[in-house]
């Protein structure tokens, strides 16, 4: 019997308390199956609450993490240390825990939710005060859906002085709580103001990143931009995950509430994937919009993959991801052409990357040696970096870097964070960038960001 009774959860941490010393503590750990729940049930139902919420969803829908509170958490405001200070502070945690988990299934038992920003250098201003330049978090409840199997995993932090037959009683009553069936109100959320932070510059600092690239100062600089929406009335994040689902067919759906504030999103972009050691990353960039019939379709999806501009998009992340992944893994295959990745307002050119990792590194590892890619960066990395951070007229907080999850046995996922939104009660800022390329011309790349804006617009009361 490895489901936990509640007389033994009682028994777990009265063991682990009465072990401990005065100023020290313990982060308890255990994971047990339950009967089916809605993820999205879940999450809305955690809002009363009022703890933090976290949502995942993997982009085949075989997966789903929610994440609900704190127990314990991993954060770094320098820019120069967050990859290493995340790691330690991970292996500390682990190295502390005590872990009761008898599944041996990705997501379960103690995992690491959250994110980073896209690049700690760049100046910040007020939009993104509440999300730093690097933060995980380990939830205290946990529901991991894996292929239609739920898992609740409870993490508490103990001390000398709790309570073991009070706080398992707390635990009690909160996983009632949280797996009752709640209704998602379909509530109407309509857009009373809509603001492009400055179109005509933007435009215009796209016209100069294709001249540097003549120049041949760069191959490659992505450029971002960011709509203002205020809505009639406060966004509930439940429902907007939920519509999410319905509209945004090959996407991982995210959430990382912050107090009042939430960043949320559809991406398609994988950035790595780790399960058992085999890696799994994505190459994609080249875009088109989608036909309004299949024979449209067909002929738009036939001139992106023959596309010039676009390839070469493409091509400097493929070449990159290459490079980056050769020192890490064996058994690497990349194909040497793209293929369509098809989504519902877009289509991407798409060239799939597998391997296995080598021993000694972990998923933290290959974020690190991988973001920002050409995809959201630029190439070469530093040169692109630089241009994005001396012209870019956009505080990109979190957008377009990665987030994800990761657990105690190396595997994990993460994902670029694109077709996204910083909802703040009723307002939210939507995040939309390009590729450019020395063929770039600024009206079509802003074309270009008004259909990966419609993601997230679809969703919160605009036009799909
Ligand atoms: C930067 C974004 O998307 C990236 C840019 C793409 C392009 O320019 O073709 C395509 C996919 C993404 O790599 C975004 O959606 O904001
Ligand atoms: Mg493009």
């Amino acid at each position: 019997m490895i489901d936990l009774k509640h007389e033994q959860v009682e028994a777990l941490l009265e063991k682990s308390i009465y072990g401990l010393n005065n100023d020290d503590f313990q982060l308890v750990s255990y994971t047990k199956r339950i009967n089916t729940v809605n993820p999205f049930q879940f999450f809305e139902a955690a809002k009363q609450t009022e703890k933090n919420r976290i949502f995942w969803m993997s982009s085949n829908k075989e997966f789903y993490l929610v994440g609900i509170g704190c127990a314990s958490e991993m954060m770094s405001e320098k820019s120069e240390t967050r990859f290493n200070e995340t790691k330690d502070k991970w292996n500390n945690v682990l190295n502390k825990a005590v872990i009761h988990n008898g599944y041996e299934v990705p997501g379960t038992g103690i995992v690491a939710l959250g994110g980073m920003s896209f690049d700690p250098e760049k100046q910040t201003t007020t939009l993104w005060e509440n999300y730093k330049a690097s933060h995980f978090v380990i939830p205290e409840y946990m529901l991991t859906v894996y292929r239609d199997t739920c898992y609740l995993t409870v993490n508490v932090k103990v001390t000398k002085n709790d309570h073991p037959t009070q706080l398992a009683n707390e635990i009690k009553d909160m996983e009632s709580t949280l797996c009752h069936e709640t209704i998602i109100e379909d509530e109407i959320l309509s857009i009373i103001n809509k603001e492009e932070i400055d179109a005509l510059q933007w435009k215009e600092t796209v016209r100069k990143a294709t001249d540097e690239i003549k120049k041949a100062s760069a191959d490659k600089i992505v450029l971002a931009r960011e709509m203002r929406l205020t809505f009639n009335r406060r966004a509930n994040i439940g429902l907007i995950l939920q519509n999410l689902l319905e509209s945004q067919p090959n996407s991982y759906i995210f959430a990382f509430e912050q107090g009042e504030d939430c960043f949320v999103g559809a991406t398609p972009e994988r950035l790595v994937k780790l399960e058992n050691a085999r890696l799994f990353s994505t190459c994609l960039a080249g875009t088109a919009p989608r036909g309004k019939t299949p024979e449209e379709d067909s002929v738009i999806r036939y001139e992106l993959l023959h596309d010039e501009k676009n390839l070469e998009e493409h091509q400097f992340v493929v070449q990159m991801i290459k490079a980056a992944m050769e020192d890490y893994c064996t058994d690497l295959k990349i194909p040497s052409e793209p293929v369509i990745y098809p989504l519902r307002n877009l289509q991407h050119l798409y060239t799939p990357v597998t391997g296995i990792l080598k021993k000694g590194f972990s998923i933290f590892d290959i974020i690190e040696k991988l973001h920002p890619t050409p995809a959201l960066g630029g190439s070469p990395k530093d040169k692109s970096l630089v241009f994005i951070r001396e012209n870019e007229v956009l505080d990109r907080g979190w957008y377009g870097a990665p987030v994800g999850w990761m657990d105690s046995n190396n595997n994990g996922e993460f994902a670029v964070a694109i077709r996204s939104a910083l909802v703040q009660g009723d307002e939210a800022s939507l995040f939309a960038g390009c590729g450019v390329v020395k063929d770039s011309i600024p009206e079509q790349e802003y074309e270009e960001t008004n259909m990966k804006f419609l993601p997230m617009l679809s969703v919160l009361g605009g036009q799909a």
